[in-house]
């Protein structure tokens, strides 16, 4: 038997850091060069194992741009984990982040999971943000942090694994409360490994 935990994850970070790109390369395993700024929100899902349960990720991913900021609470409501974005290559994108995770402690859910992503490490060349201090913030506010690039996908699924370590294991006794549905002969959706 093994349970199925449906997790609500939102990504936030500004406009133009790859939180739509990171989403499309664990979801589909695929890249665009020409992908186009989210307008309010999308919306996927993807199955994975972690342990005895398979975790399916509702995934959130919000627009990064000033003018859709207001929408953002309705995404991280209820959300079990929230992936905060900036990019490797603009110190401002880190900034943002910040702000994102003080709005976070400020009005999102308690007990949520924060994973941070240093995207568009395929850039390190240009990079303005060094590794240690993003690792420095994360420790410092309890999160994961991993540096991504979804263009050549290097750390997208360990990035999501680090989310799903951090969610509590269910309790065993639980009858299926807390989104969750016990499935039979389940075989667990595989993980496509990245080049
Ligand atoms: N070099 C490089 N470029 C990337 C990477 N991820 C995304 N990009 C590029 O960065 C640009 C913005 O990517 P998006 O995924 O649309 O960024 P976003 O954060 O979703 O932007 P909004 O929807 O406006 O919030 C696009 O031109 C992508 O092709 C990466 O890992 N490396």
């Amino acid at each position: 038997m093994m349970a199925i935990r449906e997790l609500k994850v939102c990504l936030l970070g500004d406009t133009g850091v790859g939180k739509s790109s990171i989403v499309c390369r664990f979801v589909q395993d695929h890249f665009d060069h020409n992908i186009s700024p989210t307008i309010g929100a999308s919306f996927m899902t993807k199955t994975v194992p972690c342990g005895n349960e398979l975790h399916k990720f509702l995934i959130w991913d919000t627009a990064g741009q000033e003018r859709f900021h207001s929408l953002a609470p309705m995404y991280y409501r209820g959300s079990a984990a929230a992936v905060i974005v900036y990019d490797i290559t603009k110190q401002d994108s880190f900034n943002t982040l910040k702000k994102w995770v003080k709005e976070l402690k400020e009005h999102g859910p308690e007990n949520i999971v924060m994973a941070i992503a240093g995207n568009k490490c395929d850039l390190s060349d240009i990079r303005e943000v060094p590794m240690k201090d993003a690792k420095e913030y994360a420790e410092s506010i309890g999160a994961v942090v991993v540096e991504t690039s979804a263009k050549c996908a290097i750390n997208i699924e360990e990035l999501f694994q680090g989310i799903s370590r951090q969610i509590p294991p269910l309790d065993h006794h639980e009858n299926g409360n807390n989104g969750t549905i016990r499935l039979g002969n389940q075989t667990p959706q595989t993980i496509r490994r990245c080049c």
